[in-house]
């Protein structure tokens, strides 16, 4: 073996122990995306009575076994306010959508089938008895629970949240993650780089992935490749007391990649350093206090896929949801030489074809290539020593969410 822990292991050390966030109440407009963390039951049965589906009168349906059939107006029942009489024999009802069905009445007859004289209505035609009544609970009841724990709310969700009268729901509370840039060379988008300096992307990109996956990124900046600079970031995260810390760059072994050490400094308990995976060798993961922290690399590429796969499922298990790294079936688009000890995951662009899904890889896999990530919709996954494959060959993917 290579001696570099397998990409599986690495997750499952990151995911141990892990347990759901506590809940919060969120007022309802501020729920989409949210996690629900309890199941929901109504509180009101909907439509709360029966209830008229159009416009038009409501009658009973044994007036109307002969057509045409006369009847007496005796009241009006509209949305908001009901005809508190009765409807007896012989009578109808003006009535509209969405009003409560007057007592003694049990079908609509709709008004393009009827024509009104002063009090009086001739009804032409009539469907079955019932016709256009929606019953009382016709969408669902006083304590049916209509949503429920785990569940990721999307606009439907939040509709029939307000319609069972819950101005705000039990969610997750979004998991922090703290973000540490580390490098001389970093200087942030729209500054004035220096001749040797360049812009850092990294805490953006990684960022975006950690607010869609449901966190709330806390971006603490570029810290100097120096010891006293990189304890004073360490100093800093902490006082944020996020679930996670991720530190981008410094990860390898060079004089001024001072993230291992520096940890090591801090007393963090360090689980493992260096992974079999391309893009990502140098990933690393430990505990500083109750913070989880991952090390990842800082080639761009590098950054991105880790988190992805690596730090995507910790706040996903934080929010108390499956890690979704599922893999699927496709078929290799080019010729592959045969795998190293690494798991690769390789940038490939993915076309849906009439035998299936193609997966072609970029022919240059450097991770520096970010254009290559942005042009990529999977990544190709090759185990340790896969053997070579030709175009056709069938293959594992992974949809890329970046
Ligand atoms: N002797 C060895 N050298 C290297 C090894 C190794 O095993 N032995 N591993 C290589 C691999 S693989 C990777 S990946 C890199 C990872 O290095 P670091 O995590 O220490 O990253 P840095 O050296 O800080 O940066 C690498 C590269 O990425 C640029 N960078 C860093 N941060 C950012 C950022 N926030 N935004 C944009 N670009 C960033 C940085 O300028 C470097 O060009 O190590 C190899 N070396
Ligand atoms: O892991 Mo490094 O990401 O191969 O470039």
């Amino acid at each position: 073996m290579s001696g570099l822990l397998p990409v599986a292991d690495a997750l499952a050390a990151i995911l141990e122990g892990v347990t759901p966030l506590e809940a919060e109440t969120v007022p309802l407009d501020l729920c989409l995306g949210r996690v629900l963390a309890a199941d929901v039951a109504s509180r009101r049965t909907q439509p709360p009575w029966d209830t008229s589906a159009m416009d038009g009168y409501a009658a009973r349906a044994a007036d109307l076994a002969g057509l045409p059939a006369e009847l007496r107006i005796v009241g009006e029942s509209r949305a908001g306010e009901r005809f508190g009489g009765e409807v007896g024999p012989g009578e109808a009802a003006r009535i509209f959508t969405g009003a409560p069905l007057p007592t003694g009445a049990d079908t609509i007859v709709i008004q393009e089938d009827a024509d009104r004289r002063g009090d009086t209505v001739t009804v032409r035609e009539a469907g079955r008895p019932g016709r256009f009544v929606r019953r009382r609970g016709l969408d669902f009841r006083e304590g049916e629970v209509l949503l429920e724990a785990g569940r990721v709310l999307a606009p439907a969700d939040i509709a029939i949240a307000a319609a069972m009268n819950h101005p705000e729901l039990p969610v997750r509370r979004r998991p922090r993650v703290a973000l540490l840039s580390t490098g001389d060379e970093l200087v942030a988008p729209g500054g004035d780089p220096g001749p040797d300096q360049i812009i850092a992307s990294n805490a953006y990109g990684v960022g975006a992935m950690m607010r869609r996956a449901g966190a709330d990124p806390i971006d603490l900046g570029i810290v100097a490749d120096k010891p006293e600079a990189t304890s004073a970031a360490f100093d800093r995260a902490s006082e944020e007391s996020p679930e996670v810390l991720v530190t981008l760059g410094g990860a390898s072994v060079g004089e001024h990649d001072l993230v291992h050490a520096g940890l090591e400094a801090k007393g963090a308990k360090l689980g493992f350093w260096k992974i079999a995976m391309r893009p990502g060798k140098p990933l690393m993961f430990g505990r500083l206090g109750p913070m989880r922290v991952l090390g990842l690399p800082g080639n761009p590429v590098s950054s991105m896929v880790c988190a992805q796969l690596f730090v995507v499922p910790l706040v996903k298990a934080l929010l108390g949801l499956p890690p979704d790294t599922q893999e699927e079936e496709a078929i290799l688009g080019g010729d592959l030489g045969e795998n190293d000890k690494r798991q690769d995951y390789m940038r490939a662009t993915l076309k849906k074809t009439p035998q299936g899904l193609v997966a072609t890889p970029h022919g240059r896999q450097d991770s520096s290539m970010l254009a290559t990530l942005h042009r990529s919709q999977c990544l190709l996954v090759r185990p340790p020593f896969a053997p070579a494959a030709k175009a056709g060959d069938p293959c594992r993917i992974v949809r890329l969410d970046v």
